[in-house]
C-alpha cells in the first residue's frame, strides 16, 4: 500500500450523476473489482456498501458523500459517492472542492438529465477533469451514440467515445485496443479480451475517427499518422487524450451497465490512464490573513493547509473530513485556522483516520494530497482551512445556498425540550444547510432546510439516531423582500429631552436613498455621502457601525421581517455633532433613516421559484400540462425521447409541495420530476 500511496499514484475521484442513474451501483462494482470489499452490495436489497446510514438504505438514495480507498492497477482510487438528489447538493459541492476529477454517470435511456447538468455545471466551476460511464444500457430504449449527442448538445463538452457497450452480449469494445472484452464469472469479475471481429469494427468506424482526430489535435506526430491513414499506437493515443482531458477539451465516455457487470474494469482503467494524480492540478489559491492571494502548491515539505470539508458525528463523536492541500498532518498537531468572521482558533488534532464508507482505521500520518478523517477538533467547521498556526492561509471558502422551506417542530414529549436542542446543535453542525431558527412572532422552533425530502431525512435522524420524538407542522417557503420603486429619507437621531451640551456626540444625522436593483443584484452600499461640518471625517469605527447597521436592517425587511435582496442603499449626507457622533448614534440614526426609505419604497414579497424538469409517458402530457398550468407554472418547452416526454417549467415552490405524489397519480408511478431552486421571485 505504501508503494500505492505515492502521489502520482492517487486518484481522487468523485462519482457524480442524477438521481438514480447508478452511482451507487458503479461504485459497489468498483469497491467489488479492486478487492476493497468482499462482496457485491445491492442498493435495492438495502445492502449498498456506500449507503451505510439507515435513512439511505431506506430511501434507496444516497444521502451524504462517502468516501472510500481501492487500490488499482498499483495506484490507489479515494473515490467520493455523492448524492444525486437537489436537495443534497451541499454534498457534491464540497466533494467536488476536494477532488482532482470526476466520472458522470449517465442513465443509457435518459441520457443528460437536469440534475446531470447541474453536476456538470458544479464540476465546471472547479474545472475538474471528467471521464463519463453511461450506465443502464442492458435497458430496452437504451442508446448510446444518443447519450454521446446529448452530453455535446447539453454539456457542451465534445464527447469521445473509449468503449463500445453491447451489454446484451456481455460485453465492450475498447476503440484503442480493438479488442472485445466480455466479462464472465458470476461478478463479471474475470476479463476475456478477443480481436474485435471485422465487421462490428466497421460499425464504429465514426466513433473511431472522432477518436484519433481528438488525440491527433494534442499531438503532431499523432496528426501526422491519423492524416496519412495509419492506425496510431495505443500507447500514443492514451497519452495525448490524457492531456486533454486534464485541458477540460473533451469527456471521454464509456458504456455498460453497472447491474449487469459490464463495462465497469475499462472505466477504472479510464481513472487511472486520463484523471489527474493531485500534483496533476493547478495549485490552489488561498489568501492571506492580509487578503493576499497566495498559491498552494500540493506539496509535502511545507507548512500545513488542509480544508476541512465535513463534520461528520461518528459513534456519537465529532469528526471532520478534511482534504490536505500542503504539508503533513500528525495526531497530536496543533492546528489554527480563520473562522467566517475572521476570528483565529487553535486547536489539537487528536487522531487521525483512513475512511472506507462506515469504517475508519487509524493512521499515524497524512501528506499533501491525501483525504483523511480527524478526530478531537470541537470547532473546526466545514470550509476552515487547517494550518500551521504560524502560517495561516484561507483556502476559498465551501457555498452554500440559502434554505427555501422551513419546518415548525416541538418535542413529542414536552421533557425532551433541552435534548432537542442539543440534537439539532449536533445535526447542525453536520449539515451547513440546516438552520435551527425561532420564529419570531410565534416563537415556534423552525428547522429551514434545502427542500422537503432534507427537511423528511433530518426529521427521521433526529428520531433514529438521537431517539427523541417530534412533532412537526406544515412546511412553509422561505420569502424574502424587495422593493419597487427609489425612496429617500434623512433621520436626525437625538437622545431625548434638551440635549445638554455634554450630550451632544449622542446625536446624528444620516441622510440616504434605496432604489431597486435586477434580480440577483444583491445589496450593495454606496458611499458617496457628504460629511457635515466640512472638513470632518468618519473613523474606521463610525464607518463599520453604520455599515453594520445597515446590514442588520436589511437583513429584517419592512412587510415580513424576511430578508431584503436586490437593493442599493445610497448614503447621501451624514452629519456628526459635538466633537464627533459616538458609533452607537450613527448606527442608530442609518438603522432608522434605511427603514423609513424602505418603508416608502413600495415594499413586496418574494418566495422561492423553482426550474423544475418533469418527464412523463407522452399519453400523460396533457393532463400533467394542465395540471402544471393550475398550478402557476412556466412552461419553458418539450423534449422527446423515446415514448418519454421532458417538460421543462418554472413554479413557485409554495405549488410543488408533495407534487410528486400528484405526479405519481397522474401518470400511474411513471412519471418523475426533479427541480432546483431558480430565484426569489415577486408572486
Ligand atoms: N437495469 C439497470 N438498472 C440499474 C443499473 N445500475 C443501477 N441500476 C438500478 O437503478 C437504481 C438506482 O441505482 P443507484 O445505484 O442507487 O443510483 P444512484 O445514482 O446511486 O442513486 P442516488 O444515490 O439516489 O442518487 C437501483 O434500483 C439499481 O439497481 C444498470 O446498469 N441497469
Amino acid at each position: 500500500m505504501k508503494k500505492q500511496s505515492r502521489l502520482s499514484h492517487v486518484r481522487n475521484i468523485g462519482v457524480a450523476a442524477h438521481v438514480d442513474a447508478g452511482k451507487t451501483t458503479l461504485t459497489e462494482r468498483i469497491l467489488f473489482y479492486t478487492g476493497a470489499s468482499y462482496k457485491i452490495g445491492e442498493v435495492h436489497d438495502g445492502a449498498a456498501h456506500m449507503d451505510y446510514l439507515a435513512e439511505e438504505q431506506r430511501h434507496g438514495i444516497t444521502i451524504t458523500a462517502a468516501v472510500t480507498k481501492a487500490p488499482w492497477r498499483d495506484h490507489l482510487l479515494q473515490i467520493i459517492d455523492t448524492p444525486g438528489h437537489v436537495d443534497f447538493t451541499i454534498e457534491v459541492e464540497r466533494a467536488m472542492r476536494v477532488l482532482d476529477g470526476c466520472v458522470l454517470v449517465l442513465d443509457g435511456v435518459r441520457g443528460v438529465e437536469s440534475q446531470t447538468e447541474t453536476v456538470w455545471r458544479q464540476r465546471s466551476r472547479f474545472q475538474l477533469p471528467a471521464l463519463a460511464f453511461v450506465n443502464k444500457m442492458d435497458r430496452p430504449g437504451a442508446d448510446y451514440r444518443r447519450a454521446l449527442a446529448a452530453i455535446r448538445q447539453r454539456l457542451a463538452i465534445e464527447p469521445i467515445a473509449i468503449t463500445y457497450p453491447l451489454p446484451e452480449q456481455g460485453c465492450v469494445v475498447d476503440l484503442i485496443d480493438r479488442t472485445r472484452i466480455g466479462f464472465v464469472g458470476e461478478q463479471g469479475e474475470t476479463l476475456v479480451c478477443e480481436p474485435c471481429p471485422a465487421p462490428l469494427w466497421d460499425d464504429l468506424a465514426d466513433l473511431r475517427e472522432s477518436l484519433y482526430l481528438a488525440a491527433a489535435e494534442l499531438d503532431e506526430s499523432l496528426a501526422d499518422s491519423v492524416l496519412a491513414g495509419e492506425i496510431p499506437q495505443p500507447r500514443a493515443l492514451r497519452a495525448a487524450l490524457r492531456r486533454g482531458v486534464l485541458r477540460g477539451r473533451f469527456c471521454l465516455c464509456f458504456g455498460g451497465s453497472a447491474l449487469r457487470n459490464v463495462g465497469v474494469q475499462p472505466l477504472m482503467d479510464g481513472i487511472v490512464d486520463y484523471l489527474p494524480a493531485p500534483l496533476d492540478r493547478p495549485p490552489a489559491v488561498a489568501t492571506t490573513p492580509a487578503g493576499e492571494p497566495v498559491p498552494v502548491a500540493m506539496v509535502t515539505d511545507g507548512p500545513l493547509a488542509a480544508l476541512a470539508f465535513k463534520v461528520q458525528l461518528w459513534e456519537g463523536r465529532r469528526h471532520v473530513f478534511a482534504r490536505l492541500y500542503r504539508g503533513v498532518l500528525r495526531p497530536g498537531q496543533t492546528i489554527a485556522f480563520a473562522t467566517p468572521s475572521g476570528a483565529i482558533q487553535r486547536e489539537q488534532v487528536a487522531r487521525l483516520f483512513d475512511v472506507d464508507a462506515g469504517k475508519k482505521t487509524r493512521i499515524e500520518q497524512a501528506r499533501a494530497g491525501e483525504i483523511v478523517l480527524l478526530a478531537g477538533l470541537r470547532h473546526a467547521a466545514t470550509g476552515d482551512t487547517l494550518c500551521d498556526p504560524d502560517q495561516l492561509v484561507c483556502l476559498e471558502r465551501i457555498d452554500t445556498r440559502a434554505p427555501v422551506l422551513g419546518l415548525a417542530i416541538e418535542p413529542a414529549a414536552g421533557t425532551d425540550e433541552e435534548k432537542l436542542l442539543e440534537v439539532l446543535d449536533k445535526v447542525q453542525q453536520e449539515d451547513p444547510t440546516l438552520r435551527v431558527e425561532e420564529d419570531p412572532e410565534t416563537g415556534q422552533r423552525l428547522i429551514r432546510g434545502m427542500g422537503e425530502l432534507h427537511l423528511q431525512i433530518v426529521l427521521e435522524r433526529i428520531e433514529r439516531e438521537f431517539g427523541v420524538r417530534v412533532r412537526s407542522g406544515r412546511p412553509a417557503v422561505a420569502t424574502r423582500e424587495t422593493i419597487r420603486r427609489a425612496a429617500s429619507a434623512q433621520v436626525l437621531f437625538a437622545p431625548p429631552p434638551n440635549p445638554d451640551r455634554r450630550q451632544l456626540d449622542l446625536m446624528a444625522r444620516v441622510g440616504l436613498e434605496v432604489s431597486p436593483l435586477t434580480r440577483g443584484a444583491g445589496e450593495p452600499i454606496g458611499w458617496e455621502a457628504t460629511i457635515v461640518p466640512a472638513g470632518a471625517e468618519l473613523s474606521a469605527a463610525q464607518r463599520a457601525a453604520v455599515e453594520q447597521s445597515l446590514r442588520a436592517t436589511l437583513a429584517a425587511g419592512p412587510l415580513l421581517a424576511a430578508p431584503v435582496e436586490d437593493v442599493r442603499v445610497g448614503l447621501r449626507e451624514i452629519e456628526l455633532f459635538g466633537p464627533g457622533s459616538t458609533p452607537e448614534a450613527l448606527a442608530a440614526a442609518a438603522a432608522k433613516a434605511l427603514r423609513q426609505a424602505l418603508e416608502a419604497a413600495d415594499p413586496v414579497a418574494m418566495y422561492p421559484v423553482m426550474r423544475v424538469e418533469v418527464v412523463i409517458p407522452e399519453g400523460n402530457l396533457g393532463t400533467v400540462l394542465g395540471d402544471l398550468q393550475a398550478r402557476h407554472a412556466l412552461i419553458g418547452g418539450t423534449e422527446r425521447s423515446g415514448d418519454m416526454v421532458a417538460l421543462h417549467a418554472e413554479a413557485p415552490l409554495e405549488v410543488l409541495l408533495g407534487y410528486t405524489t400528484t405526479l405519481r397519480s397522474l401518470t400511474q408511478g411513471r412519471g418523475h420530476f426533479s427541480m432546483e431552486f431558480a430565484r426569489f421571485d415577486r408572486a
